[in-house]
């Protein structure tokens, strides 16, 4: 007789040491739970702190917190399940940490029923790579053991849970990264469902190998693999992005809604436990049965297949499910890259904006690409948050200055109009701040990307500023003026950073967040005045590359940012981008003619060398070697392609006090250049001369 069960998850949008907070979405989520006659209720990893608490999760008095706060999730619980009648047919699996009398705290997962706590799960291979430093606060615990936690008085380690039958393991998430992952010897434990509660920050295409290591668990173990994710800006520079997967008979069988702004998002479905098993059966592995450490429940999570038509018909089942907009199945290649990214950049300035509780952002918009993703970015922000949320919702979500001096929409106004001409113009300011060197072309490019999106636009010359600057240094050095022949960088500079105090002060009166344009390709280089370009609160576009940055600007323009419309796919353009897009990318800091290309080398070349170094972790040699392999040799000769390499060093290594002073960025790309979290690199280094020298070495060989 085929058994089926239903398993949920459920994408909860958590705020570090906000304890009553979470346990309240903890608990909407359990009552959804109940309604839909969830049989097994899955929350993400520690789902009941939130996963970027950082050093305060060695702290004690931080783990006392977690205790009380899995009291009330028990209390909670049991208080709901009293009011129904199929709550003893609901086990939960929920992420938290643990922390032993002796001080030790483990990444757990709470097992919880309406009868209370069963026992404990460990995370066994903990995060240590990228901005993850797992092993800073945590223990990995060993597979194989199990203790007894001397508080909790429930078994604690690499424990399978038996419920009435069904085996269910768990993988925390970067367990299934590995590839030792603890699902191979579960599969040796009969289990039937195993669960990753994940904290898996969003990083463009990691999507795709979750899929891969859910589908493929749910295969080569014979289980049906159920994964839920954090959602929400917890740290504000990582983005979770929500998107639960389950996975039955080795195929994705449903997928949750990612970057909703919404606190609680579920997803649920009925899945056949037995079709699972067939495959262990028919396995050419003789599996050697391991017995142990099994803590049985008595529950009842399986519904036998004369009883499931029944349950299909019961019609509360779908209050426990949040459909995911039907544009994705329609995405691929750079369309699905760029959506993922649009998405990420709207739900981290959300976070920002409504955990800040300020009136919404300041850019400084030059009209070239940066500032006008930047821009656009926070537009997507709002038009996003506004379409999940609907009008009430999103005015309710914002803070309460800012949702005050937007007016209310008139009956039968319709939604985005209002959201351009009521609520754009409060929340962001955009201010166009020329020089002598500035032109019309830019200036119009600003001022039409505003007008489109409905920020309010300003414009001012700070071309007398730069002037007092050049009058007070010309005064200290009277035989020795400034002139564009000797001081080049110094006159330069002074416009950018002229430009910071004024847009700074329109921040402080507006109470608004001032935004950093600082992309990667710019950081790795130090291509942007220290205390100029590169003041700001946040940055929005730090963990983006150029090369991007200019694909992602012509793709709002040309094919438009996805969204549902009445359950159909519809596309949102941002035409106006195409004055941005026109035009090569330039400081505007000289009078002649200035491009970055021609500062610094082709953005191509710059992105493909950081990917090199920061993503592949190759040298100057190696690097100069891959840029051959790839192409690059039919624009540029191998001397050139050297040269191009050596200056990226030679700037990299010059500027990394730059990255420790810029402003923290989301973190968009694999890789990042955050020098707190990510790459880490000394402030003093010689430069690579040795490896440089040994790549220019090997061009003599080759060229003669
Ligand atoms: N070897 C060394 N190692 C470490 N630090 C060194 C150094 N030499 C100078 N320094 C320090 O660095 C300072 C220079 O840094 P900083 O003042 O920031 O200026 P810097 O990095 O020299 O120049 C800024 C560059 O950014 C470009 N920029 C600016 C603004 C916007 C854009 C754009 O993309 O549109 C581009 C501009 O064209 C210029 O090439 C020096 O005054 C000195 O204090
Ligand atoms: N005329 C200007 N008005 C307002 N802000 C400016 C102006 N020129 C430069 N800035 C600010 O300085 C930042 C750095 O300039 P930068 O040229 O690197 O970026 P961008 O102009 O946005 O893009 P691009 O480099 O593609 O032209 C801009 O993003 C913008 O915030
Ligand atoms: N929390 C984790 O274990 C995160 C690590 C995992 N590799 C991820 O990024 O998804």
């Amino acid at each position: 007789m085929a058994n089926y069960t239903r398993i949920g998850t459920a994408a909860l949008r958590q705020i570090p040491f906000d304890f009553k907070g979470n346990v309240s979405r903890i608990l909407t989520a359990i009552e959804r739970g109940l309604d839909a006659h969830i049989n097994i209720l899955l929350m993400p990893e520690l789902a009941l702190t939130g996963y970027g608490c950082e050093d305060n999760f060695s702290y004690q008095e931080f783990n006392q917190a977690a205790e009380a706060a899995l009291n009330d999730v028990l209390a909670g619980y049991q208080a709901l399940a009293h009011e129904r009648e199929h709550a003893d047919n609901m086990l939960i699996a929920m992420g938290m940490p643990v922390m032993f009398p002796g001080g030790q705290v483990y990444n757990t997962t709470a097992f919880i029923s309406a009868d209370g706590l069963h026992g404990f799960a460990c995370k066994q291979y903990l995060a240590r790579n990228g901005l993850h430093y797992e092993p800073r606060w945590f223990e990995a615990w060993p597979r194989g053991r199990v203790v007894n936690h001397p508080t909790f008085n429930v078994p604690f380690g690499d424990v399978v849970v038996n419920a009435g039958g069904l085996r269910i393991g768990v993988e925390t998430c970067e367990d299934a990264w590995v590839a030792n992952r603890p699902g191979r010897d579960l599969y040796h434990r009969n289990v039937d469902v195993l669960l990753n509660p994940s904290a898996s920050h969003f990083a463009v295409g990691k999507n795709f190998i979750r899929e891969q290591f859910i589908k493929e668990g749910s295969r080569a173990f014979g289980v049906v693999y159920a994964y839920a994710n954090l959602a929400g800006t917890e740290n504000g520079t990582s983005i979770f992005d929500g998107g639960s997967l389950i996975a039955s008979e080795g195929k994705i069988v449903s997928r949750g809604d990612r970057f909703n702004v919404r606190d609680v998002v579920m997803n649920q479905t009925l899945v056949n436990v037995s079709a699972n098993r067939v495959s262990r059966v028919i396995s050419s592995e003789t599996i050697d049965i391991d017995d142990t450490n099994v803590v049985d429940i008595e529950l009842s999570l399986t519904l036998p297949n004369d009883a499931v038509l029944a349950a299909r018909s019961n019609d509360r089942v779908d209050s426990a499910k949040d459909e995911l907009p039907v544009f994705w199945d329609s995405l691929s290649g750079d369309d699905y890259a760029f959506t993922e990214i649009c998405y990420a950049l709207g739900n981290g300035l959300w976070d920002w904006t409504t955990r800040t509780h300020t009136d919404g952002y300041v850019v400084s918009l030059s009209g070239g690409a940066d500032s006008a993703l930047v821009a656009a970015s926070v537009y997507v922000s709002h038009f996003v948050a506004l379409e999940q949320l609907g009008v009430h919702d999103y005015l309710a979500t914002l803070p309460k200055g800012l949702a005050a001096k937007i007016d209310a929409i008139a009956p039968g106004e319709d939604k985005i109009a209002w959201l351009k001409e009521k609520a754009m113009p409060k929340v962001l300011l955009c201010l166009y701040q020329g020089t002598d060197n500035s032109s019309e072309t830019t200036f119009n490019a600003a001022k039409y990307l505003a007008e489109e999106i409905g920020a309010t636009f300003h414009s001012w010359n700070i071309e007398p500023v730069v002037q007092q600057y050049h009058s007070l240094v010309n005064g200290l050095y009277p035989d020795r003026p400034l002139s564009w022949k000797t001081d080049d960088i110094a006159m330069q500079n002074i416009q950018a950073r002229s430009r910071s105090p004024g847009v700074w002060m329109l921040a402080n009166r507006e109470n608004k967040l001032l935004i950093a344009t600082s992309n990667l390709s710019e950081s790795a280089l130090g291509y942007a005045t220290m205390d100029g370009d590169t003041s700001g609160v946040i940055s929005v576009i730090a963990g983006i590359n150029k090369t991007t940055i200019r694909k992602v600007n012509r793709w709002l323009e040309e094919v438009g940012l996805p969204l549902s419309v009445d359950g159909k796919s519809a596309r949102h353009q941002l035409k106006e981008m195409h004055r941005v897009n026109v035009q090569q990318p330039t400081a505007e800091l000289r009078p002649e003619e200035q491009t970055d290309e021609a500062d610094l080398m082709p953005y191509v070349v710059c992105d493909f060398i950081m990917d090199c170094y920061l993503a592949r972790q190759m040298w100057p040699k190696s690097i100069l070697v891959e840029l051959m392999l790839n192409g690059f040799d039919k624009d540029h000769d191998m001397r050139q392609l050297a040269a191009y390499v050596e200056r990226w060093f030679r700037l990299f290594c010059r500027n990394p006090w730059k990255r420790y002073g810029t402003r923290a960025g989301f973190h968009i790309e694999q890789v990042s250049l955050d020098p707190k979290t990510f790459h880490r690199f000394p402030l003093l280094n010689n430069g690579f001369s040795e490896q440089l020298q040994q790549m220019w070495d090997y061009v003599e060989e080759v060229e003669g």
